[in-house]
């Protein structure tokens, strides 16, 4: 016998000793190089340690999840009855009982499964990536691939991957907020000795899963991956479970709802029928068939199936779906945030000239910005890439030697440099805080001169009117230091010799004016958060032809208190300087408002908002960290695309709201009656097989539900969810349906004399009828005729109808206790049927007359 291969025990370092032991020492451990592993080596880790993801995301295998269906205290209880009749000799019933329970479990579980990897497929398209060293070259993969021993290079703007030692860094900022709690970015630096480790994530040589670089470059060793990172306790402790959005808490209530129902219901035909002194068991299970029936089973097929197409539709117009039910707050979004570059401009952004603060052309702070832009270690801004691909610039003899990175709350980055032997600091940034911080200029021929007041103002009519124009400017300046200074600092920003102006030239986008328009009269508030100046995004606004109905600077806003702000937010649809923390306020101020908020951001700085946000929106090409937030990626960065996955949104809520009203109001109706009915009848109005049969075929003509068109004035607006509507629903239409049961019961018996049997098929025929094609009114708000369906759906209606009625017409349907009734039967039942749905459509008329309730959804 060929034993299989002694798989290699997973590879596990301790938490101490990621930061504790010199690295040198846990490279051996790893058994790895700087150059990475080799792909033999990443296999077998994989396959020892598993996928580095936290244990929480993973989906158990396919039958457990099949089984775990059955957990349903329901179908227990059916199960166990109808083997208790089985045992008294009642076989048949029980392999009807099974079959159709499993049936409609597996019709439900593969439409779930089916749908759920295809999401998955198109969200993997997505997944975040890291740059890793294997097999002697750089690839980039997705990050749950990742094993011990993997060496990764991080730059600003990366996610960590997993918990890892620092074996290089420049520069390293991370933010561990998911960690720590603290906003503030945290110095790391490789070395052998780690300081401020006395809390688990303090290591300063090392990084952890869940942080991100804000600034700096990396190279690390991955050391703990998937479950046995810092983050994967935090992520199994806490029992990650996505939080509750509106829809899922609205869909929590509308099945507390009808469970209640049920159980009134239940209990008050047990106590009829044991009253009665009707058999126990057969009691039992006619009642437990009712709950059955009542149960909205299929629900999380239809609101996972209706997710799902949405999401596959999107992926088709370019909008990666990472969380599914973003699509629902998609589609109740009542306000929409995002930055400038790239939504309102074109993100081409160009060099076009370099000035002095007089506005005259000048070579030199050109070379300063270009060595700024290149020795800079942060995530390269668009900024940066137009000065490097302005011009080229002869580099040689210049050297760096520090660094003070980039953030947003400073808005500036400066670089230690060297040529020959002089040192200068070389800073670039926001202008108008460069002039703030310059004391001296320098002149066209090259001398240096005070700044003085008059000159200072000269210097911002410059840049206010670049800015009047829709230029973007950033300011230069440098400053020279002592051979011996080794390292930058931020105090070293001061008292700087002015250089000049670089001018960019980022054009509007031709269709943002129409895009954020368009928004509006989807009942869409736009708003824009930018960290660039109040000159040029006003211009960009003037251009796009959209008009500016109140600015709040990042300054003002840091002196406004949180109920202040609440006060301006309607008003206010322009924030200019504001930084990543206040975009993230002003987000958080729109919620409280009570609006559903959606973030559109790329960068580090809008992580945070993207975070908070009901609809985290990012693109392709975005930092990580901002994709890592978002709930939705665009591969094409344009507002217009927001507007239609909004729209797919409220019609994937509207869909759901379909069978929501259908199980509510029919369904509902029918099972009441039928409770109702047991109370005079001498037999059981139905059999509990025939129910189980009723509820299944139900079950199949509504799996067309979430393919179906929907009214383009229902999804005019943001659709929200609302209980309150459902069970006002639910207490007109259902009556109504049971008038028609009660019709049909004293026509069996007087009209057609039916005995138990035919009494028991016509009732079956007639609700099945009517509870199936009494969706075609339901589904709209407008007249039966002028909504037309989708095919789909109206060819499952009828083919259940017709399944339906044959099963009782043909030899098998004396299995379910069928016997054919009279032909003249089915002259009622059509008459009986129009008239139905006649009514229903009266009573529409009168339930929808208020003009506000036909727009607005409840689901
Ligand atoms: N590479 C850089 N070097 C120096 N300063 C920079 C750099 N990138 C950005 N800045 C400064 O920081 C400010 C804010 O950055 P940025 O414009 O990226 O913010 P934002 O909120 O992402 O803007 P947007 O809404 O346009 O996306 C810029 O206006 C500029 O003054
Ligand atoms: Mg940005």
């Amino acid at each position: 016998m060929i034993s299989p291969r002694n798989q290699a025990p997973p590879l596990n370092i301790g938490a101490e000793e990621l930061w504790s032991v010199p690295a040198g020492r846990l490279l051996e451990r790893l058994e790895t190089t700087a150059v990475g592993l080799d792909a033999g080596r990443v296999q077998e880790r994989l396959k020892a340690n598993g996928l580095n993801t936290a244990a929480a995301v993973k989906r158990p295998p396919l039958l457990l999840q099949f089984l775990s269906r059955f957990r349903n205290p329901l179908i227990i209880i059916l199960l166990i009855a109808s083997g208790l009749s089985a045992a008294t000799g009642d076989i048949a019933s029980f392999v009807i009982v099974f079959a159709i329970v499993t049936i409609s479990m597996t019709l439900d579980f593969v439409q779930e499964v089916r749908a759920q990897n295809a999401v998955e497929a198109l969200r993997r398209s997505v997944a975040v990536k890291a740059t890793v060293r294997r097999d002697g070259s750089s690839q980039s993969i997705p990050i749950d691939q990742l094993v011990p021993g993997d060496i990764v290079e991080l730059i600003a703007g990366d996610m960590v991957p997993a918990d890892s030692r620092l074996l290089e860094s420049r520069t390293l900022f991370v933010n561990e907020a998911l960690l720590t709690g603290e906003p503030y970015p945290a110095p790391k630096q490789a070395g052998d000795t780690a300081t401020g480790s006395e809390n688990a994530v303090g290591a300063s040589n090392a990084v952890f899963a869940g942080t991100s670089v804000i600034s700096g470059t990396a190279t690390i060793v991955v050391c703990r991956t998937g479950n046995h990172t810092a983050l994967g306790h935090l992520a199994t402790s806490l029992a990650e479970k996505p939080p509750d959005t509106a829809f899922t808490i609205g869909i929590h209530r509308f099945g507390m709802l009808i469970t209640r129902f049920t159980v009134l219901m239940v209990l008050f035909v047990l106590v009829v029928n044991i009253s009665f002194h009707r058999p126990v068991m057969e009691s039992l299970m006619f009642a437990l068939a009712l709950a059955v029936g009542l149960t909205p089973e299929l629900l999380p097929m239809i609101v996972t199936v209706t997710l799902a197409r949405a999401a596959m539709e999107l992926g088709r117009r370019k909008v990666i779906v990472k969380r599914l039910s973003a699509i629902h707050d998609l589609g109740a979004m009542t306000m929409l945030c995002t930055d400038k570059t790239g939504t309102l401009t074109e993100a081409t952004i160009r060099l076009v000239r370099v000035i002095d603060g007089f506005g005259a052309e000048t070579t030199p702070a050109f070379g300063y910005a270009y060595l700024n832009s290149r020795f800079e270690s942060g995530m390269k801004s668009p900024l940066d890439e137009a000065i490097l691909s302005a011009h080229p610039f002869d580099m040689t003899g210049w050297e760096k030697i520090d660094e003070v990175p980039f953030d947003f709350e400073r808005r500036r980055v400066s670089v230690l440099v060297e040529h020959g032997d002089q040192r200068e600091l070389i800073v670039k940034g926001a202008p108008e805080d460069l002039l703030r911080l310059s004391g001296r200029y320098a002149a066209a021929d090259g001398h240096e001169i005070v700044l003085d007041d008059a000159t200072r103002q000269t210097f911002a009519a410059t840049l206010d009117s670049l800015g009047a124009e829709g230029f973007r400017a950033l300011g230069i300046a440098t400053r020279r230091v002592e051979r011996n200074h080794a390292t930058a600092a931020i105090t070293d920003e001061a008292d700087l010799l002015f250089a000049g102006f670089a001018v960019f030239l980022d054009p509007p986008k031709a269709t943002a004016g129409a895009a954020i328009q368009a928004m509006a009269a989807a009942g869409i508030g736009v708003k824009v958060l930018t960290g660039d100046n109040e000159l040029v995004t006003r211009h960009v606004f003037a251009e796009i032809g959209i008009p500016v109905t109140g600015v709040l600077t990042g300054d003002a806003l840091s002196h406004l208190s949180d109920e202040a702000l609440i006060g301006q937010l309607s008003r206010v649809n322009l924030f200019c300087r504001v930084n990543p923390q206040q975009k993230h306020r002003v987000l958080l101020a729109l919620k409280r408002m009570g609006h559903v908020v959606g973030f559109l951001g790329d960068g580090i700085n809008d992580a945070p908002a993207l975070h908070a946000a009901d609809v985290g929106i990012s693109v392709d090409g975005a930092a990580d960290v901002a994709c890592a937030a978002a709930d939705l990626i665009l591969l094409e960065h344009d507002l217009s695309v927001v507007r239609e996955a909004v729209v797919h949104g409220r019609s994937a809520v509207q869909n759901v709201s379909k069978y929501v009203l259908m199980g509510s109001s029919s369904n509902f109706g029918n099972m009441f009656s039928m409770a109702g009915a047991a109370l005079f009848l001498p037999f059981l109005p139905m059999l509990p097989i025939q129910i189980l049969l009723n509820n299944l075929l139900y079950d199949v003509s509504e799996i067309a539900i979430p393919f179906d068109r929907v009214d383009e004035d229902s999804i005019a607006a943001p659709v929200t969810w609302n209980v309150s509507e459902i069970e006002r629903f639910m207490l007109i239409f259902g009556p109504v349906s049971s008038v028609f049961d009660f019709l049909t019961f004293s026509a069996l018996l007087h009209l057609f004399g039916a005995g138990e049997a035919v009494f028991q098929t016509g009732w079956f025929i007639e609700s099945m009828t009517t509870q199936i094609l009494v969706v075609f009114a339901i589904r709209t708000r407008h007249g039966l005729f002028r909504s037309r369906p989708r095919g789909f759906l109206v060819g499952m209606a009828f083919a259940a109808v017709a399944v339906a009625i044959a099963l009782s017409l043909l030899p098998v349907g004396r299995w379910f206790g069928f016997v054919p009734p009279p032909a003249m039967f089915f002259v009622y039942l059509a008459a009986a049927t129009a008239a139905y749905l006649a009514l229903v459509e009266v009573t529409k008329m009168y339930f929808y007359r208020d003009p506000a309730r036909r727009t607005r959804g409840y689901g």
